[in-house]
């Protein structure tokens, strides 16, 4: 995910009045109240934001209470910038302002109605859970266009407005004016369909409120976000709240997974199952064979029964692609064009992505961030090799505290070399990251453990090690375009640092192989780097 300017495009709102808006306000909130400059109650709403910098004129601007800030801080900045209204849970004197006592709750269903109910024009799939959420996603993005629907898409990586240039997600779940915006410029382009990772953050913090989901999908749920939610109890309640008659026609879940089980037995959607185990479900993935060719299985459902063979790396990905042909179904689709869709999709950006320069070992950057994605995705790896498993992981700052020794403990179990070294840290302390990741492999005491720092040098380490026949992985920032620290941000593709680390290795190797030039020339250089440090030097290839 990368920062990006939110002024994405506008769709044409539908101008309300104040007047129409509180009437609107108080169906959901009956305290609402309209306070502020007599001439306000006439005053015409084209569109609506929470972002200071992002008020267009016309917009009402959402000040709503945050941890850093009160947005209503930002009433002046929005008025100057041709804000006509506030909506927030406190009065402000530049602008007419209506009051509610959970502006948040109340700004999606807004929005909604500002940009003309777009999700009930569409037919919108929300995907929910830990791990899985962009993969069955794009899944199920190439399987409606294969079906020959007109597909917009939010999620980790992109949002994409059919017809128009696809842009990079500032994060899962945009806020709710963004989702609404872009569900309206769908439908505005002839869209027929919409597919939305919603993460617990955005149940959460209410950011699909007023969007009406066709299909939700619960895809699985472990230890993560537990620094938002407390514990996983809340986790699970976020996640869920996802699956009630109010916000989605169908529910389409794992019963594969624990807590989807239990969801399955709690929701009062009309449901179906699926699971890539041996339980009883609508529809499962059976004789899974996952190689580095990709994924065969057999998928199961109503009406179908037949092979698969997926381009995508990884058991998991057998998971993902059963949930997306149980949303499709249950969304109407047709199935069998989407299964052809799917399993044309040659690969996710950052999901067990291989970067290879001939190199004799196998290399990948992926996108396991937590003891979840990990259990699935090493002794998938390991599977791969009768050598070692070598692994460059880190934990990100401002991110859940409680996963980072469990992701060097999970590591450590599962691989045979792990090097520590730096992600993002945002405000964070990298060395306290660090060793929170390195005590946790260190407690397992089952692989070999090296702590560096610097992220390129990491690579190179890593790749330094690994002999003919290995598997090496680089784990936890997918297809992240930033490494973000207390000393700014700096380009940085994880892909394009090892694609750098390997061929470097390459060249080395190769000069070694050659008669030394030096010798020839009678001239000497030095085999170290300017700073006396004997790793080999990784060019930025950014
Ligand atoms: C915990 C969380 O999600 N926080 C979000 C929340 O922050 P906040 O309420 O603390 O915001 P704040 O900085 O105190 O500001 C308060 C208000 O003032 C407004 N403001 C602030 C400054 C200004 O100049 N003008 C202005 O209008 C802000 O827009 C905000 O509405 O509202 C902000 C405004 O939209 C979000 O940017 C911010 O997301 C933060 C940056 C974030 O990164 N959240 C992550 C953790 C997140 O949402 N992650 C999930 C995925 C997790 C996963 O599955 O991995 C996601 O969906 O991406
Ligand atoms: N069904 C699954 N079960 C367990 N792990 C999975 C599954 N699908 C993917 N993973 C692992 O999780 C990682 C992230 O996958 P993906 O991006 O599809 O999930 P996500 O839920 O969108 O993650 P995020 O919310 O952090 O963006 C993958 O790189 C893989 O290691």
């Amino acid at each position: 995910m990368t920062s990006t300017s939110r002024r994405a495009d506008r769709p044409g709102a539908v101008p309300m009045s104040l007047d129409a808006i509180l009437h609107a306000l108080r169906a959901l909130a009956p305290e609402a109240r309209l306070i502020g400059p007599p001439a306000s109650g006439r005053t015409g709403v084209h569109g609506v934001t929470l972002d200071s910098g992002d008020v267009e004129p016309g917009d009402l601007f959402a000040g709503l209470p945050g941890t850093l800030r009160h947005g209503a801080d930002h009433a002046e900045e929005a008025a100057a910038a041709g804000a006509v209204a506030l909506l927030s849970d406190r009065t402000v004197g530049c602008l007419p302002t209506l009051v509610v006592d959970q502006p948040r709750r109340a700004l999606g269903f807004l929005a909604s109605r500002l940009y003309g109910d777009p999700s009930r024009a569409l037919s919108v799939y929300g995907v929910t859970g830990t791990n899985g959420k962009t993969s069955t996603a794009h899944l199920l993005a190439a399987g409606l266009e294969a079906a020959g629907r007109r597909v917009g898409l939010a999620g980790s990586l992109e949002t994409r407005v059919p017809g128009r240039a696809r842009r990079p997600a500032v994060r899962t779940t945009a806020e709710a004016p963004v989702i609404q915006r872009l569900l309206a410029g769908t439908r505005q382009e002839g869209g027929t369909d919409a597919v939305l990772e919603v993460s617990s953050h955005a149940l959460a913090l209410s950011r699909v409120n007023g969007t009406r989901f066709r299909v939700a999908v619960f895809t699985n749920l472990s230890p993560d976000h537990l620094d938002l939610h407390g514990d996983l109890e809340h986790y699970y309640a976020a996640k869920a709240s996802l699956f009630t008659p109010d916000r989605c026609a169908h529910a389409v879940v794992n019963i594969g997974d624990a807590h989807g089980r239990r969801l399955a037995a709690e929701t009062r959607c009309p449901l179906t199952t699926f699971t890539s185990g041996p339980e009883p479900a609508d529809w499962s993935a059976c004789d899974i064979h996952a190689d580095v060719g990709g994924t065969r299985f057999r998928l199961r459902g109503p009406g179908v029964d037949r092979e698969v063979r997926l381009l995508l790396l990884g058991p998991h990905q057998a998971d993902n692609m059963v949930a997306a042909a149980a949303a499709l179904a249950a969304g109407g689709a047709d199935v069998t064009a989407a299964l052809r869709g799917m399993e044309h999709l040659a690969s996710i950006p950052g999901r067990l992505e291989r970067v290879d320069v001939g190199q004799g070992f196998l290399a990948f950057v992926d996108f396991a961030h937590n003891t979840g994605g990990q259990h699935r995705l090493l002794p998938f790896l390991r599977s791969l090799t009768s050598g070692r498993v070598i692994v460059v992981l880190g934990a990100t700052g401002e991110r859940d505290p409680a996963k980072r020794a469990a992701l060097g403990d999970t590591a450590a179990r599962d691989a045979d070399l792990l090097i520590v070294t730096d992600e993002s840290a945002h405000g964070e302390d990298p060395a306290m990251l660090r060793t929170a990741v390195a005590n946790g492999a260190r407690r397992s005491g089952q692989a070999e453990v090296h702590v560096e720092p610097d992220r390129r040098h990491a690579f190179s380490l890593a790749v330094s090690a690994a002999r003919p026949g290995d598997v090496l992985v680089v784990a936890g920032r997918g297809a992240d375009q930033e490494q973000t620290s207390t000393r700014g941000s700096r380009p940085f593709d994880d892909r394009v640092a090892l694609h750098a680390a390997l061929l470097q290795h390459a060249a080395a190797h190769h000069a070694r192989e050659q008669p030394p030039r030096q010798a020839l020339l009678g001239t000497s250089t030095p085999s170290t780097r300017d700073d006396g440090d004997p790793r080999p030097t990784v060019e930025d290839p950014a």
